[in-house]
């Protein structure tokens, strides 16, 4: 699997019903903290349940280039790290800048080796992204970080057990000081700390490794330093969002499908949605059923920190608005720039009100046309293929490489699902 540089487009022709089952794959946001955490022990790491996905290749590289072994086995979507030998502490640019993510592996080197230097993250530009939250932590556990013309260079000793408050709950900040905090000495306590799921199955993998760590899942997250980590024998857990995009894309089309090897408990904020929106989801053990036999109606979403309405999926949710009778209300809490995508939804016909940068009003239901729309980044690019599944006509999704960073495969599971789509 290489790194895709190539524009791509994404064909649809609208209309068709989805009907049929699906298998959900690991959890991309899951996947790159977890391989991260392997910089903090000698030992060698295995992660299953991997998605082959942009972001994962961006982070097998990125570790390689700090010195560590790492075998990526697409058969069997398993990764096998070995960091015993770090010759870098600082990730090459050109991959910092193509993820979020990659941050993640300032906290380990911090922690395990006492320096790291990084310019700041890239990602989807959905407004604002600071690393603040990660810095000050640092600097609580005794790190000199200094800001630099380039980036951050960050230096310490062994790093002291502190009480952090996190003035906003970041996800991956709040992943970035638990994974320093483990090698910390003494406790930790990071107060205001984010509840992803995300992070729960990051902390359950550092607990495998031998890390003292309690009240995951909550914003207090208390942890016990140890003097060292070992490896890891590990599952990605399944991709609420990918499963999310798949089961809006069930209901806009009126479809029925099945989708297996879903947490019933991480999916409750669409859940919610989807059944006030008027569509059905019924729950057997780790398959999720959703039908929309009849009319959607219109409803509202927050998006907000979790167990709040993802923020990832609230472009998705958009198309199910411009399908559902009367008037629906987004607010998007956590990005200051996350509804740009909707003036190309505008362009198939779509009726929405930008009240500000963080709020839309949509009326429905509306029979989108299909034309040449542009994937902003990996979600927009999720919601223009749903568009174009319920869009009459051919809708083209232009700049499409977007979505390999973070579906597995969309086009083939959709096609698989009876969707008339694919690559051009
Ligand atoms: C790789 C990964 O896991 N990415 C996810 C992660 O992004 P990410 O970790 O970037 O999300 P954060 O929780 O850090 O950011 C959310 C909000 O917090 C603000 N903030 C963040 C850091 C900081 O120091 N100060 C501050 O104010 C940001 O400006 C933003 O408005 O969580 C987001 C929210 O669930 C998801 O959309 C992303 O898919
Ligand atoms: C925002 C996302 O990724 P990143 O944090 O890398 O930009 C995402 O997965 O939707």
């Amino acid at each position: 699997m290489a790194i895709t540089t190539a524009t791509e487009r994404i064909r649809t022709i609208g209309g068709r019903v989805l009907r049929g089952r699906v298998a959900i794959g690991g959890a991309k946001n899951a996947a790159l903290p977890a391989m991260a955490a392997a910089l903090l022990t000698e030992e060698e790491c295995v992660l299953e349940n991997v998605p082959l996905l942009e972001d994962v290749v961006v982070m097998t590289e990125l570790l390689r280039a700090l010195g560590a072994e790492v075998d990526l086995d697409t058969e069997r979507h398993r990764v096998r790290i070995r960091a015993a030998d770090i010759e870098s502490f600082e990730p090459p640019p050109e991959l910092v800048a193509r993820m979020r993510a990659s941050f993640l592996v300032t906290g380990p080197l911090l922690a395990r080796f006492g320096r790291a230097r990084s310019i700041p993250p890239g990602g989807c530009q959905l407004g604002s992204r600071p690393v603040d939250v990660d810095l000050r932590g640092f600097r609580k556990f005794g790190a000199q970080v200094e800001v630099t013309e380039s980036g951050f260079e960050l230096r310490s000793g062994r790093l002291r057990g502190c009480e952090i408050y996190m003035d906003y709950p970041s996800h991956t900040g709040t992943e970035n000081l638990l994974m320093a905090a483990c090698l910390a000495q003494g406790t930790t306590t990071i107060l205001n700390a984010a509840a992803e799921p995300e992070i729960v199955n990051l902390g359950q993998i550092l607990q495998d490794m031998g890390a003292r760590i309690n009240g995951l899942g909550t914003s207090r997250i208390v942890v016990q330093g140890v003097d060292r980590l070992r490896g890891y024998r590990a599952s990605v857990l399944p991709d609420r969002l990918e499963a999310g995009t798949l089961a809006i894309a069930a209901a806009i089309t009126h479809g029925e499908v099945i989708l297996d090897h879903v947490r019933e408990a991480d999916m409750a904020p669409l859940t919610h949605k989807l059944r006030e929106a008027g569509a059905e989801v019924w729950w057997s053990e780790s398959s999720m059923l959703v039908r929309a036999p009849g009319p959607l109606y219109a409803t509202e979403i927050q998006a907000l920190p979790f167990p709040g309405f993802p923020t990832d999926l609230q472009a998705a949710f958009a198309v199910l608005m411009t399908q559902a009778q009367g008037r629906s209300r987004i607010f998007e809490r956590v990005f200051n720039d996350r509804l740009r995508y909707t003036s190309e939804l505008q362009r198939m016909g779509a009726r929405i009100e930008l009240i500000d940068r963080q709020q839309a009003i949509i009326e429905g239901p509306v029979k989108l046309q299909g034309t040449a729309v542009r994937a902003l980044d990996i979600r927009s690019g999720a919601c223009l293929v749903l568009a174009g599944l319920v869009a009459e006509g051919e809708t083209i999704v232009l700049e499409a490489h977007h979505l390999r960073r973070g579906y597995e495969d969309l086009v083939g599971k959709l096609a698989a699902l009876g969707a008339d789509i694919h690559y051009a």
